[in-house]
């Protein structure tokens, strides 16, 4: 039988948030265990009412069932959805429409779909769906975007060891969304630092999701205001939520690939108040 959990997660002031030790850091703002055999493990976070998640159908397919909190019928009856497949091969079916999803391919779903099923190829090399989704006001078409669709940024140099390729996925550049925005960001080899140089969008908050990476090896995601960082650590296959105050950026202890997805305000990728190394490293030293 599939089963699903759905962890609730209140939204931290800043001002608490720099007293907490490091297990309270954890609790609040980092997300893991997301893909079990068979369950579809959903973390609702009161920042935007952003929803992240993961499923693995092994044994048999898994339904997007409605957890208790949306009091909503169905789960989009008032939500869009973004799914990103980081595993082996599989399928999403929408409303009876079958969607093949390979490794790093995107699916969106338009508010109003009734029934989401996900299923793997294959119980040997099943598929990980990594989901975000967030409340959505007007019904826009479901649609899949491949690697191929995707607006794609080169940024950073070997140099600095922050190249990397931005792949808008499920943006507005590349189809209609109410508010949510999703991309994949992949390292070079020999480059660990990600949105570095860094930024807040205090008009968007965003959750950064982490996988490809190596065994044995971790990357180290900084959050805060400029003045007030702290870090997580973080392994494969693990997520952080990162708070409309909050920078977000992470250093690997090798490359890695990371998911990021985006609710507020605005749709406006590039709309960032941007810091230097240089205003980091004056951290703690203003009042
Ligand atoms: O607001 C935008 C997001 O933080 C990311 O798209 C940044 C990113 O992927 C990167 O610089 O590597
Ligand atoms: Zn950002």
């Amino acid at each position: 039988m599939s089963s699903m959990s759905c962890d609730e997660r209140f939204a931290v002031h800043q001002d608490d948030y720099k007293s907490y030790d490091m297990a309270k850091l954890r609790r609040h703002f980092l997300v893991k265990d997301l893909f079990q055999p068979d369950h579809l493990a959903l973390t609702y976070t009161h920042y935007d009412r952003f929803l992240v998640g993961g499923v693995m159908p092994v044994e048999e397919s898994v339904a997007l069932t409605s957890p208790e909190l949306l009091k909503a019928k169905y789960f989009l009856d008032r939500r869009e959805l973004g799914v990103i497949n980081v595993g082996g091969a599989g399928v999403v079916e929408v409303d009876g429409k079958r969607y093949p999803l390979a490794y790093k391919e995107a699916l969106y779903v338009g508010s109003g779909a009734q029934s989401v099923l996900f299923i793997s190829d294959s119980a040997q090399a099943p598929a990980k769906f990594y989901l975000n989704s967030t409340p959505a006001h007007h019904a826009y078409p479901t649609r899949k975007v491949s690697r191929a669709d995707a607006d794609v940024v080169q940024m950073g140099a070997l140099a600095s060891s922050n190249e990397r390729a931005i792949n808008k996925l499920l943006v507005n550049s590349v189809l209609p969304t109410c508010q949510l925005q999703m991309g994949m960001t992949e390292l070079k080899p020999g480059s660990v630092w990600n949105t570095m140089p860094c930024h807040t969008h205090s008009r968007r908050m965003e959750v950064y999701f982490y996988f490809e990476v190596p065994e044995e090896q971790a990357v180290c995601h900084f959050m805060g205001p400029a003045q007030e960082t702290r870090h997580l650590w973080l392994a494969n296959e693990q997520a952080a939520v990162s708070p409309p105050w909050s920078i977000h950026s992470g250093a690997g202890t090798s490359n890695y690939i990371f998911i990021w997805g985006m609710a507020g305000e605005n749709l406006d990728y590039s709309d960032m108040d941007h810091l230097t190394p240089g205003m980091l490293a004056q951290n703690g030293e203003q009042a």
